[in-house]
């Protein structure tokens, strides 16, 4: 489904309800597989999250994770780690070709039966389960926070927790100590200390009921959107000021696109007046990879130059993020110039108007584009691809009058 979108007013008001975060969603679900003592809340709808559920009921045959990188990896180590299970893990033409090496190598270093079915070093994995007993393991980090992720996930079910000793630069950081609050919160016993991460063996745990907040990254293309408009009070829940997710960067980062974030009760209130806004952006993302697409347009929506940096994550993401953006940033006539791990972009003034953005099967493709809509009319690709993360992602966009109809 391509879609156009123009907006009727570039004054924003709202209030919306976003859905739970599928981060912190996707590890709970791994953490009550495990604990059943665990309770959700406000768990994300996302195809991602939904797709764990489904994997989570299965303990043999195939299962498609689809796009779910999360599921990929935190199932991958589950799996292994669960006796008398025996599964295949596959997963999109894309997942295909997101490497999982590192986690399957420290996996099998602690007595893990895992094969790959086609080529070495990603999925399709067969994987055999097993009793693990090892009490520490080698891990590179600067890949994927997500193969640390899913070891420090399984470790309080192996009979003696387990030692994580992280190599190289450690990537993406706050969603390991996302991990490790939730796990903490949960009643198991970890730290991470300089490269060194311990979780603690625990049998049972006490009943408990952990509530989701509200996905940030979700957040960041309402962020977008403020900061193109002239005006805007956009209220977004269920929101906390000291949060688990290291999107929450947003609030600071947005202050230079003169967008002011306030927190009132669960929620948090994104307001755009008549602030100065700062002339260039120059951000570091290497903790937050997945808000690097929406401040990118933002900028092309402002004019804004901007250089971010610490993005060579990107490139494995659901796409390769870096050139996506590159094609797509261009068709509306702006410069941008790529490396491994960085984006600058130069802007032009006047932006070609109706262009047609092609999506790449990434879901932060199309919402990340959306705010543009503001500036300029344009069009969206195979617009459901945002199911991934944030399925009523339209819906609450034409709640704040953005405009969308079917083309194709
Ligand atoms: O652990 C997680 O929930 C995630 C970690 C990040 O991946 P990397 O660690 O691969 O950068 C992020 O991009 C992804 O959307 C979600
Ligand atoms: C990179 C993402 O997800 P995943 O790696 O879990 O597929 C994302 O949601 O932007």
């Amino acid at each position: 489904m391509t879609i156009s979108l123009s907006h009727t007013r570039k004054e924003l008001e709202g209030d919306l309800k976003i859905t739970g975060s599928k981060s912190e969603s996707n590890r709970l679900l791994i953490l009550q597989a495990l604990f059943p003592e665990i309770e959700i809340e406000n768990l994300s709808n996302s195809d991602d999250s939904k797709v764990m559920q489904m994997a989570l009921e299965k303990h043999s045959g195939t299962i498609d994770i689809h796009h779910a990188g999360t599921a990929m990896r935190f199932l991958t180590a589950y799996f292994a780690s669960r006796e008398n299970n025996e599964v295949v893990l596959t997963g999109s033409k894309r997942m295909k070709e997101r490497p999982i090496r590192l986690l399957v190598e420290a996996l099998r270093e602690m007595g893990a039966d895992i094969e790959y079915m086609k080529d070495d070093g990603f999925p399709p994995l067969k994987i055999n389960g097993k009793k693990l007993g090892a009490k520490s393991v080698k891990l590179q980090a600067n890949v994927s926070s997500q193969y640390v992720s899913a070891l420090m996930l399984i470790a309080p079910s192996l009979p003696n927790g387990l030692e994580i000793i992280l190599h190289g630069k450690i990537t993406s950081t706050p969603y390991i100590l996302m991990t490790l609050e939730i796990m903490k919160h949960a009643g198991i016993e970890g730290k991470l200390e300089g490269n060194c991460v311990k979780i603690e063996p625990v049998k049972e745990l006490t009943s408990k009921s952990i509530a989701v907040e509200s996905d940030w990254s979700s957040a960041s293309y309402f962020y977008s959107l403020a900061a193109i408009s002239d005006r805007a009070e956009i209220r977004l829940s269920n929101y906390r000021e000291t949060s688990r997710q290291g999107d929450c960067c947003l609030s600071s980062i947005y202050r230079n696109f003169g967008v002011e974030t306030t927190f009132e009760k669960n929620s948090i209130v994104l307001k755009k007046g008549h602030k100065k806004r700062a002339k260039r952006l120059s951000e570091d993302l290497a903790n937050s990879p997945d808000i690097a697409q929406t401040i990118a347009v933002t900028c092309l929506a402002l004019n804004m130059e901007c250089n971010l940096t610490g993005l060579h994550t990107l490139k494995i993401k659901e796409t390769d993020r870096l050139q996506a953006l590159k094609t797509e940033i261009e068709k509306f006539g702006a410069k941008v110039a790529i490396t491994s791990d960085s984006l600058r972009l130069f802007p032009v003034g006047k932006l070609n108007e109706n262009v047609r953005i092609a999506t790449y099967n990434d879901h932060r493709m199309a919402m990340a584009f959306a705010p543009l809509a503001l500036r300029v009319p344009l069009e969206i690709e195979d617009a459901g691809v945002v199911s991934k993360s944030y399925p009523d992602f339209w819906k609450d966009f034409s709640k704040l009058g953005i405009e969308s109809s079917e083309i194709e």
